[in-house]
C-alpha cells in the first residue's frame, strides 16, 4: 500500500480548522503557566501552544477519560479491580524534528486535566545501548537504528509500567552521549506515560533477530511529529552549532573537540553526521513507521504545525 492510500485513513485538518476546535477547552492557560511553557523551549510560540496543544490536550483527556470509563466498567463486571496501569501515548519522529519538546509541552498540559494529575515523561534514549557495548557491537555509526537499542529492555520496561507495578527507566545524557550510570527515573504508576522515541512505532519485524512483541502493543495513543527532510537536516544542523557555542564546550562534553570548529566546519560536519546516519535512519526505519500513528502533526518552516491527521 502506497503513503497516499495509508494516509487516507485519516481525517485531515488545517491548522486554522483545528484551532477551532480549542473553543471547547474548557481550561484556559493561566499566566503562571504561559510562563512555564515558555521555560521549555523559548522559541515555541504561544499562539502554536494554543492553536494546536490546547485543542491536542483536549482530544487525549476525552481519549484517557473514556479508557478509564472502560477500567471501571470492567471492574464492575469482573466484581475486583482490573489492573490499573497508566495510559500510555507515545512520540515517534525524526532526530530533530522536536519529539521531546512536544511531549514536554503536552506533559505540561496533561497534567492540568483533574483526571490526570501525574503525566510522567520517559524517552527511549535511556535504552540505547551504553556506549562501550555500542563499540563492542561495532554499532557507533547506527546510533538511533533498531539494532543500537536493548529492545528487550525497553519492553519489560513498558510492561512493568502498564501492569501498574512500581519501575523505573535508565537515562541517558547528550553531553557524555551515553546512558548515565547509577541513576534512574523512578515511575511509579502516574495516571498518563508519555513515551517520546524514534523508535516506539517499530515492530518486532523491524528487529534484526525478528518476531517479538511490540511496544505499540502497550500504547494506548500514537503521535508521529513530521517534518521534510530538509527542514529537519536544517533543524539538526541549527541546534549542533548551538551545542557548539554551548554544551561542546564543556570539557566532559563527548563532542568537546566540535567546539574549536569554526561555524562553516561545524555545519559541514553536521550536515555529514545527518548523511551518514540521522538521514538514512529516517529513510529506511523511522519514516516508514508514520501511518502506524493515531495522529500526524506536519510542520513546516520554524517549527509551525500545518496539518494534523487523525486517524479514524
Ligand atoms: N515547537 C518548536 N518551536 C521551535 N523550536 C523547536 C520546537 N520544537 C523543537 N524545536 C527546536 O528543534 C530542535 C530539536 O528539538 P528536540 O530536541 O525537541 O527534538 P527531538 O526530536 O527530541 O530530537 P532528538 O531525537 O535528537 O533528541 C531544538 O533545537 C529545539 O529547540
Ligand atoms: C540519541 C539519538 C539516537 C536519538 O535522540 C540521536 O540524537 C543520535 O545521537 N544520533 C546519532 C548521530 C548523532 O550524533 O546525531
Amino acid at each position: 500500500m502506497n503513503a497516499q492510500t495509508k494516509l487516507g485513513a485519516y481525517q485531515g485538518f488545517s491548522r486554522r480548522e483545528w484551532a477551532a476546535l480549542r473553543d471547547a477547552v474548557p481550561l484556559p492557560l493561566s499566566e503562571e503557566e504561559l510562563e512555564r511553557l515558555r521555560g521549555i523551549n523559548e522559541s515555541v510560540s504561544l499562539e502554536e501552544v494554543e492553536a494546536v496543544y490546547l485543542p491536542l490536550s483536549r482530544l487525549l483527556n476525552l481519549y484517557v477519560h473514556s479508557s478509564q470509563r472502560r477500567g471501571d466498567v470492567l471492574q464492575q463486571f469482573l466484581g475486583r479491580r482490573p489492573s490499573k496501569g497508566p495510559y500510555i501515548i507515545s512520540v515517534a519522529g525524526s532526530v530533530a524534528v522536536g519529539k521531546s519538546t512536544t511531549a514536554r509541552i503536552l506533559q505540561a498540559l496533561l497534567q492540568r486535566w483533574p483526571e490526570h494529575p501525574q503525566v510522567e515523561l520517559v524517552t527511549t534514549d535511556g535504552f540505547l545501548y551504553p556506549l562501550e557495548e555500542l563499540k563492542r557491537r561495532d554499532l557507533l555509526k547506527r546510533k538511533g537504528f533498531p539494532e543500537s537499542y536493548d529492545i528487550r529492555m525497553l519492553l519489560d520496561f513498558v510492561k512493568e509500567v502498564k501492569s501498574g507495578r512500581r519501575t523505573a527507566a535508565p537515562l541517558y545524557s547528550h553531553l557524555s552521549y551515553d546512558r548515565i550510570e547509577n541513576t534512574q527515573q523512578e515511575i511509579n504508576n502516574p495516571d498518563i506515560l508519555i513515551l517520546e522515541g524514534l523508535n516506539v512505532l517499530q515492530s518486532g519485524m523491524d528487529y534484526p533477530d525478528g518476531d517479538r512483541p511490540f511496544v505499540s502493543d502497550f500504547v494506548d495513543f500514537s503521535i508521529y511529529v513530521d517534518a521534510p527532510e530538509s527542514l529537519l537536516k536544517s533543524w539538526y544542523i541549527d541546534r549542533f552549532i548551538s551545542f557548539r557555542d554551548g554544551a561542546f564546550k564543556d570539557p566532559n562534553s563527548y563532542f568537546h573537540h566540535y567546539a574549536q570548529l569554526s561555524e562553516g566546519e561545524a555545519r559541514k560536519t553536521a550536515s555529514k553526521i545527518w548523511d551518514d546516519i540521522n538521514g538514512p535512519n529516517l529513510n529506511n526505519n523511522i519514516l516508514p513507521t508514520r501511518e502506524r500513528a493515531t495522529l500526524i502533526l506536519s510542520k513546516g518552516e520554524h517549527h509551525r504545525i500545518e496539518k494534523i491527521r487523525l486517524r479514524g
